[in-house]
């Protein structure tokens, strides 16, 4: 088995995937009006990044330099998710923001099919320039 650096703090962020993807398919939820997604981002530049270290995550000091080098702007995750709401149908999306490279997203849908139209989405496609 691999080495996993962050095992809890990806569990719990599971956990709200899981959380998502399970309320996004409540049956009386098209009669509420209401829609679920989420945003899941590569690291951002917050404090909480700047102030990861190796009694907070193992491997920090293999993994910083990748991390801090390729960190995404807070202001590119607000931007990802005002495209987001401009989307017509959003139920059940989960909204990538990476920044390995280039930074670019794409969104895959969860839930099934029924009220997600990915074509709307993926119509939507913004690719993020920081520079
Ligand atoms: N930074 C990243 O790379 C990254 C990537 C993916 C997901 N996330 C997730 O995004 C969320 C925010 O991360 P961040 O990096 O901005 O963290 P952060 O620690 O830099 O900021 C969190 C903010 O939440 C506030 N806060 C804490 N408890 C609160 C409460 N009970 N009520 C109101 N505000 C409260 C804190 O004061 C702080 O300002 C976290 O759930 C994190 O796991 C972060
Ligand atoms: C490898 C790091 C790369 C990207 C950032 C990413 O989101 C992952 C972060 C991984 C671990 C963070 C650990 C933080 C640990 C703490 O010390 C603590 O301050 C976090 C506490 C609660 C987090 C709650 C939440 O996520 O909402």
């Amino acid at each position: 088995m691999q080495p996993h650096a962050t095992p809890v703090y990806s569990a719990t962020k599971h956990g709200v995937r899981a959380y998502m993807t399970s309320v996004c398919q409540d049956p009386t939820r098209p009669d509420q009006g209401i829609e679920y997604a989420m945003i899941a981002p590569d690291a951002v530049d917050t404090p909480m990044v700047r102030s990861l270290d190796n009694n907070r995550i193992f491997y920090w000091d293999e993994l910083k330099d990748l991390v801090l080098g390729r960190l995404i702007k807070p202001q590119t995750i607000g931007e990802a998710l005002l495209q987001l709401l401009r989307c017509d149908v959003i139920n059940g999306a989960i909204l990538h923001v990476d920044n390995q490279g280039k930074t670019f997203r794409h969104m895959e849908c969860v839930n099934d099919g029924v009220t997600f139209d990915p074509s709307k989405v993926f119509s939507t496609s913004y690719v993020f320039d920081q520079e």
